[in-house]
């Protein structure tokens, strides 16, 4: 659905050049949920805007449902753009209309009539929750009401594509878990291909399935939010993870027994079913103390981070290490 093929991206300040993107490629399948995480000024508001051409590329191709985009002119980009909804961290509504006028907006440039207007309203503002709200002005709404109805508006024109800059950014995270749940039934419900990006690896965690880690411009992570969590290659992958383990520091500072080991084994899909530390226990003459223990639900299975204090005798305890990798248990010494 989008294909990113060498995209760069400089910017000019006094003379000097600035590297906001660097050789970016990315495909993005059709229904799929796909998040940028990186850190502040790492490039993510640069990609996703010039996805639909907010920003201009400096180099590179962005094809859209397979149509080259980066060649398009005003006309054809205006018509392409119809394809492509955005929602914004601070929604972006236009404070002196009410919701109904809002969403109406985008419909009106489409020169539909009135009654059609209404009628698309009404089934949007039932889709998203917000029937009872139709007349009032942003500023009588919270802020998740005001995302709902940015959300509304983005769909008015039926988009294959949502980008989501930061959209959640500045809710609570009661109010962001219910718009990433929206934003999962919208591409559930219409197959709508969903990028955001985001700072927060909660929100990759609760509804990307694929995920590319950006630094400095450039991708320097890529893969499925399982793959991430489960195996991160990059210390910056390692640390946006880290900021979901509320007990690593404990685990570290964790008082251990003279001669013991410390594991962190990480359990994903059918491996969090199997009674491995009974059966470990079982077959090596090791002592087992549990540190501590977390299960991260992701959007398409569920990964177990388990803490252990092994002892007992050294070649015991390098044997159940072993026997625990031949299980395919991921696991790390501490
Ligand atoms: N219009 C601009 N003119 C000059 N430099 C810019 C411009 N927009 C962005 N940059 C620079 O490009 C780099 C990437 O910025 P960008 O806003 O894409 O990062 P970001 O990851 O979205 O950061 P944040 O999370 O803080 O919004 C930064 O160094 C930024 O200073």
């Amino acid at each position: 659905m989008i294909k990113v093929e060498g995209l760069s991206k400089t910017y000019k300040n006094n003379n000097k050049e600035i590297y906001a993107l660097k050789n970016i490629n990315i495909e993005i399948k059709k229904g799929e949920i796909f998040g940028i995480i990186g850190l502040s000024g790492a490039g993510k508001s640069t990609l996703i805007r010039c996805l639909n051409r907010l920003e201009e590329p400096t180099n590179g191709k962005i094809f859209i449902d397979g149509k080259e985009i980066t060649n398009l002119n005003n006309t054809d980009l205006r018509e392409t753009r119809k394809d492509i909804g955005m929602i914004f961290q601070h929604f972006n509504l236009l404070s002196s209309k009410n919701v109904y006028q809002n969403i109406a907006f985008p419909l009106e440039l489409e020169g539909l009539k009135k009654d059609e207007i209404d009628k698309r309203i009404n089934t949007l503002l039932e889709y998203v929750d917000l029937e009872d709200k139709k007349f009032a002005y942003p500023s009588q709404l919270s802020g998740g009401q005001k995302q709902r109805v940015a959300i509304a508006r983005s769909l008015a024109n039926n988009p294959k594509i949502l980008l989501s800059d930061e959209g959640t950014s500045a809710l609570d995270p009661k109010t962001t878990k219910s718009i990433l749940e929206l934003l999962n039934k919208i591409r559930k419900e219409f197959g709508l291909t969903i990028v955001l990006i985001t700072h927060q690896m909660e929100v990759i965690k609760d509804i990307c399935d694929r995920v590319a880690i950006i630094e400095d411009g450039e991708i320097i992570e890529l893969n499925t939010v399982e793959e991430i969590f489960a195996n991160p290659k990059t210390k910056t992958a390692t640390e946006f993870i880290s900021t979901l383990k509320i007990n690593t520091q404990e685990e570290i500072n964790y008082q251990r027994k003279s001669g013991s080991k410390i594991l962190r084994l990480s359990f994903v899909g059918e491996n969090a079913k199997k009674p491995i530390v009974s059966k470990m226990v079982k077959q090596f003459d090791i002592d087992v103390n549990i540190l501590s223990g977390n299960i991260n639900e992701l959007i398409s299975t569920s990964i177990g981070n388990l803490v252990l204090e092994i002892s007992g005798e050294d070649n015991q305890i390098e044997k159940a290490i072993d026997w625990l990798r031949k299980e395919n248990i991921r696991l790390e010494v501490i």
